[in-house]
């Protein structure tokens, strides 16, 4: 339970202490003086035109919500439950992949910050740490593996084995990124993170990837992660067989369809992440926000919905919250957090989402998550949702 009158939420953000981006348009503008091009445009941008990227915020801001008063809203629950397990807050950090690129410290400083805020961590196949370093950094944090399936399926088999030793508690596999989207921006700056080596982390030490180069060069080891984290062949068979190779519970993350969310449950999915990437995949589908509605209709409470893709405010994540998300999980901000101040950065950025987070359900008139399904929401056109 978490009161809300200890001390304001807002106004501890006003000090003498030096001041840190309050929000994700200042924390972008903050970021992009900071860091250079190449890495900035590739954290930054959406593929293609962009119009994804666009729909993503879009989404969000055609609803609106008609707040309720004189309801005593001076206690909110704030916890959920996701497999088996109590967090004090609904979000999470998507796995993004790569971090050494903004910040020495790259995953360590992250899932430091994730266990620090008990909120789950997933950490990404691509990442310059490895597994095993990312869960000795932070023992106590609940870390979950995001998969990127490979060529050589006995690969994701191997590093799903190593997660599964090394205490990560889900495994969530990325669905939509069988190879990559159409990134303008990285064409432009010329600019690629896996061929700079950014993606060594889970591979250099795999010993069933590494048994398939032909010597331990740099460029043996960059060919090979080209060769393998590329998998269009990509189908429901792989999720079977993943099924039988792990009893942790399976996430599959970046459904929009609500037919693929029906044949998650009918595949015996543990949960799904509705996710467009963040719009850095096909260009020109709906917003995450705009496929919800639909899939949680399909799901109807029998597993876990997470959204990610544009919440970048607390109220962002209370639409989503109001609208059938269990739980929503956090990109470029926190990276942009990890690039200013490494894990402080992580920690204000979160700490700031949630505390929004906690006054929008107040001021909206309800006191837990779960209470945000009862509150009336109107779409931009006038519209009542309920
Ligand atoms: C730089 C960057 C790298 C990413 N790497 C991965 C990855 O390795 N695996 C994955 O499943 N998603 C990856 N994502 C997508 C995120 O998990 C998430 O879906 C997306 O960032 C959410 O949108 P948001 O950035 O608008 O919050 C990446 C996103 C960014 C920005
Ligand atoms: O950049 C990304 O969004 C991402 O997910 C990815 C996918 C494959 C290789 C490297 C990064």
């Amino acid at each position: 339970m978490t009161n809300i009158t200890d001390g304001d939420l807002l106004l501890k953000n006003i000090t003498a202490q030096a001041p840190f981006p309050i929000c994700f348009a200042d924390l972008e503008k903050a970021v992009a003086e900071k860091i250079e091009a190449g890495p900035f445009g590739y954290i930054r941008s959406g593929a293609g035109g962009e119009q994804t990227l666009r729909n993503n915020r879009a989404a969000f801001e055609k609803y609106s919500i008609v707040p309720r008063f004189l309801k005593d809203v001076s206690n909110v629950q704030t916890s959920i439950n996701l497999f088996g397990k109590t967090y004090p807050t609904p979000l999470l950090f998507a796995p993004v992949g790569m971090n050494g690129m903004v910040h020495d410290e790259g995953e360590l400083a992250v899932v430091r910050a994730a266990e620090h805020l008990n909120m789950p961590y997933i950490q990404s196949t691509v990442s310059t740490y490895a597994l095993e370093e990312v869960a000795q950094a932070a023992p106590s944090a609940t870390k979950w593996f995001q998969l990127y399936w490979s060529t050589n399926e006995e690969i994701a088999f191997s590093m799903v084995a190593r997660a599964e030793a090394a205490g990560f508690e889900a495994i969530v596999l990325t669905v939509d990124t069988v190879m990559l989207g159409w990134r303008e921006e990285d064409v432009r700056n010329q600019f690629s993170p896996l061929k700079l080596g950014y993606a060594r982390g889970n591979y250099m030490n795999d010993p069933v990837f590494t048994a398939t180069l032909p010597d331990d060069s740099f460029e043996s080891y960059v060919q090979g992660v080209l060769q393998n984290v590329f998998h269009p062949t990509l189908n429901w068979a792989h999720v079977r067989e993943l099924k039988k190779r792990t009893n942790l519970p399976i996430l599959l993350k970046g459904i929009l369809h609500p037919e693929d969310a029906k044949l998650a449950i009918d595949n015996g999915i543990d949960g799904i992440i509705v996710s467009n990437h963040g719009g850095r995949q096909l260009d020109g589908v709906i917003g995450s926000l705009d496929a919800l509605p639909a899939i949680a209709k399909v799901v109807n409470g029998q597993i876990p919905i997470i959204l990610d893709s544009g919440v970048y405010r607390g109220m962002d994540a209370l639409k989503a919250l109001a609208l059938g998300a269990d739980a929503v999980a956090i990109g470029r901000p926190f990276v942009y957090g990890l690039a200013l101040e490494g894990q402080q950065g992580v920690e204000k950025v979160m700490t700031n989402l949630y505390d929004e987070l906690k006054v929008s359900i107040a001021l909206a008139g309800a006191t837990s998550v779960k209470g945000l399904r009862n509150i009336t929401l109107v779409k931009h056109d006038g519209t009542e949702v309920r």
